[in-house]
């Protein structure tokens, strides 16, 4: 099951999630003002940051705005680069976050499991309820997919709704019990699921009590880095059972911007990657 080869990623590469948030004022000059289309540039500055990290991080996340606010040229880099991760046996996520009624959802499946735009893991908004998120299951069944569903995010508006409580109890910890209930049929050898859950890194208490309840839960923890989640607190999230990929984005993307322009800018990132992993499994010996 897919779980289980990201789970093995984990094991053996560490945690890191590489998030290629591509935006164009980070690539670098020799590939901006080259005479190649906007595609090849977005492409060429993601294919050096995978190739110089691809043996030190789990996984990369794709931001899907970041392609669409490009237009075509920007989706045409996504597939592309999603293309390329497949073709070196990476595993990706698209960050895609959608979630709307069965029949549409049907599309979405079919759009992001299939197709020019296939990946590994997609990213899933719970709130229309159980039809607006089964049309994945069979994908997940049937194609080896998985799913990355919102429980608590990282931003700091996300106790708007998330942290209402409903019946004595947080709406995401309700969110989560759902969760485990539909990702029981799609559990691996690793023990995880391949319906996990998005955790943002950065509420420490949210994380404890996610932790003690969803023990068994593999996450997606986005919010190290430029949005101050801490290496320790995220570190306890993760725990000794290793349940989870920490994204980075910008903190791993821009690392070269002010220091290296050149052919060698990757080389920052995948500094970047190794400083990660170290600062967060420190807390784990
Ligand atoms: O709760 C969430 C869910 C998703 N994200 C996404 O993760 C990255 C974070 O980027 P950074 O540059 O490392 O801050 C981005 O794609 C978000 O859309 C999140 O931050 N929080």
């Amino acid at each position: 099951m897919i779980i289980d080869k990201l789970y093995q990623s984990v094991i053996e590469k560490g945690p890191v999630c590489v998030g290629l948030d591509t935006r164009l004022e980070y690539i670098p000059e020799y590939i901006l003002n080259s005479t190649k289309s906007i595609q090849d540039k977005i492409f060429e500055f993601n294919k050096s940051i995978i190739d110089a990290t691809f043996d030190v991080c789990s996984c990369y996340k794709l931001q899907i705005a970041c392609y669409e606010a490009l237009g075509i040229e920007g989706l045409m880099a996504y597939s592309k680069t999603l293309k390329y991760i497949k073709d070196i046996k990476g595993i990706s996520i698209g960050d895609i976050k959608r979630g709307d009624i069965s029949s549409t959802a049907k599309m979405y499946a079919k759009a992001h499991f299939e197709g020019d735009f296939e990946c590994d893991f997609i990213t899933v908004s719970p709130y229309m309820g159980v039809d607006a998120v089964s049309p994945y299951f069979e994908y997940v069944k049937n194609k080896d997919k998985g799913l990355f569903v919102l429980i608590k995010t990282s931003n700091e508006s996300s106790n708007d709704f998330q942290e209402l409580k409903v019946n004595d109890e947080k709406l995401y910890v309700k969110v989560g019990q759902k969760v485990t209930s539909w990702g029981s049929e799609y559990i691996g050898e690793s023990g995880f699921s391949c319906i996990g859950g998005v955790i943002g890194g950065t509420h420490f208490d949210e994380m404890i009590n996610i932790k003690n309840r969803f023990n068994n839960m593999f996450f997606l923890i986005p919010g190290y880095g430029e949005q101050g989640g801490s290496a320790k607190d995220i570190a306890h999230l993760l725990g000794k059972n290793m349940s989870g990929v920490v994204n980075s984005s910008r903190g791993i993307i821009t690392a070269h911007k002010g220091k290296e322009e050149g052919v060698n800018f990757s080389e920052f990132s995948r500094r970047e990657v190794i400083n990660m992993r170290e600062d967060i499994l420190k807390w784990l010996r």
